[in-house]
């Protein structure tokens, strides 16, 4: 596997160095600038991208299922040929330890392994057939055969805080490919020499399959331009995005003021509550506060399921959590964050709770470098909490806010004014059930996935997974953005009604030539 890092994107199956502006990755932990430098895309290569990705579609999206799993399984096993190259990369540009890039580089060869399965196994295909009943009264019923089918060439924003498993062969680009669209990716700017190295990997793999080139293209951006110019191409049918709160409302902005308004699956802000209940609290506030700061603190802080909010009773137990954490808390060494600008956010953000009335500081962990996360963790009461709404903001980083609430009454009150969420955590023991099933409804209204015992931090990609929720967790709470159910992103139903057998494509035909299950007249088989 070729792990040279030159500088370069990839047009379909060219390499090329763009010529708009320059751009270079920045090691976050010596302030220094790596090499190659890095040019964006010209109007002229993005207009590219999107002709070859459009040009690809018909014939990628109607790919046997065994030729598409088997590149999504070479996506991943080219990734894997990279070696200590993408890992070492992958350091320099984030700050991110080796361990969890190692196991980031697993859940992401994994993910692709997963849709592979999904793809063969043909299940999101959804096939539905309603054979014609030519003597039914008054009327006839027409022969109705629906299968899902790929929505289009789809664009894809790199996420900071996963150079791997949320950016360019993430869960976006592997479900988007599982379902037949090509993509256009277009890399994080904090990470280009990562974006490379995996971009080649995925053009490799796609010339490897004998696929059409514009199956993949990888664009750079010095700034918002091809950004928003990718988004708002007539060609372009559907957005994933994980980033910011911001930057996602205004590239959904743009999806939506299309002549053509098109999905935009944008993963943006959480805080993801985490619910200590009496008698587990009572019992264990110790053990408790010990996991909830190691969750805190994983990638300093830079997940969006990182726990920035805890819900719990007043009194001598949530006394004993907020110290014990506290305690935890003040020891961790400042962590290096991604780039300069999320420290300066976090920062920002950190500071401005700090100066707020409405809560109490009470750890900050050690300090560090410029651009380094020093841990925080506040305290406030419930009436304050609901007073001030700037204390529901993400702050991206390890910092958390403690809500003491009088009764199960305010906490619910909480919970029902919270914005929405990816995730919920409840702390129970048996005792506790009754006010669990009182509390289970108004969470199962906010967020994606509830989860007890446990912490949000690390979602597991398996067919179950739900990594979503309403806005502003996510801008579309219908769907997934990790696990299989993520490939319904990017299908849509079509039905054929009436269509001769030999024009039926394999997945619909009488005989079902692919073995794959469908359902019929109403019945699975
Ligand atoms: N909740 C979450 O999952 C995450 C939240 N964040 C938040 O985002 C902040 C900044 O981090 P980034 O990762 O750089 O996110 P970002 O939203 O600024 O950028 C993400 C991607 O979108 C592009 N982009 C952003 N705004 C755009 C616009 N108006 N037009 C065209 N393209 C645009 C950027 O170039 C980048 O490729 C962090 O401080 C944090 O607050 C970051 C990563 C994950
Ligand atoms: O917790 C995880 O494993 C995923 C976090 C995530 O999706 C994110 O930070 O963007």
């Amino acid at each position: 596997m070729d792990t040279q890092i030159r500088g370069d994107m990839f047009i379909g199956a060219d390499a090329v160095a763009g010529t708009a502006g320059e751009l270079h990755a920045i090691d976050p932990a010596s302030g220094q600038t790596l090499d190659p430098v890095y040019r964006g895309a010209t109007r002229d290569q993005l207009d590219r991208a999107c002709a070859l990705a459009d040009d690809a579609f018909d014939s990628y999206r109607e790919t046997a299922p065994d030729v598409r799993a088997a590149f999504l399984e070479a996506i991943a096993d080219n990734i894997m040929a990279l070696g200590d190259a993408l890992i070492e990369r992958a350091m320099a540009e984030t700050g991110l330890p080796r361990p969890r890039l190692e196991g980031e580089r697993g859940r992401t060869c994994g993910q692709l392994k997963l849709f592979a399965q999904v793809v063969r196994d043909g299940r999101h295909l959804d096939v539905r057939i309603d054979p014609a009943l030519p003597d039914r009264q008054p009327q006839p019923r027409p022969d109705l055969r629906l299968r899902k089918i790929a929505i289009g060439p789809v664009a894809v924003f790199g996420a900071s805080n996963f150079p791997l498993a949320f950016s360019v062969a993430g869960g976006d680009t592997a479900s988007a490919l599982a379902a037949g669209c090509p993509v256009v990716a277009k890399a994080h700017p904090a990470h280009p020499g990562t974006s490379e190295l995996v971009g080649r990997a995925v053009r490799d793999a796609v010339a490897g399959a004998g696929l059409p080139e514009g199956v993949f293209s990888l664009v750079m951006d010095t700034g918002y331009e091809i950004g928003g110019a990718l988004v708002t191409d007539p060609r372009i049918k559907a957005v994933g995005f994980t980033g910011s709160r911001r930057g996602g409302l205004a590239l959904w902005r743009m999806a939506q003021d299309r002549p053509e308004p098109i999905p935009f699956y944008g993963e943006m802000s959480s805080i993801n509550p985490v619910l200590l209940l009496p008698e587990a609290l009572g019992a264990r506030a110790d053990a408790i506060a010990r996991g909830f700061v190691q969750s805190l603190a994983l990638g300093a802080g830079q997940f969006c399921t990182n726990p920035g909010l805890v819900l719990a009773l007043a009194g001598e137990p949530l006394d004993r959590f907020v110290s014990t954490a506290a305690e935890a808390l003040s020891a961790l060494p400042a962590a290096t964050m991604l780039t300069p600008g999320i420290a300066d956010a976090y920062r920002a953000g950190v500071a401005a709770i700090a100066k707020s009335d409405a809560v109490e500081t009470v750890a900050r962990g050690q300090e560090g470098h410029a651009h380094s996360c020093q841990a925080a963790l506040f305290v406030t009461d419930a009436p304050r909490f609901l007073a001030e709404h700037a204390l529901q903001d993400e702050i991206f980083g390890a910092a958390s806010l403690v809500v003491r609430c009088a009764d199960l009454h305010e906490m619910r009150a909480v919970i029902d004014a919270l914005e929405g969420q990816l995730t919920a955590a409840i702390h129970m023991d048996a005792g506790d059930h009754d006010a669990a099933r009182t509390l289970l409804p108004r969470l199962e209204r906010r967020v994606g996935r509830i989860l007890v015992n446990g912490f949000g931090t690390g979602v597991e990609v398996a067919h179950a997974m739900v990594h979503g929720g309403p806005f502003p967790a996510t801008s579309d709470p219908r769907t997934t953005s990790v696990g299989s159910l993520a490939i319904d992103r990017f299908l849509r139903p079509v039905a054929y009604q009436d269509l001769p057998d030999d024009l039926l494509a394999p997945a619909l035909k009488e005989a079902n030539p692919l073995g794959i299950e469908r359902l019929v007249d109403g019945k699975r088989g």
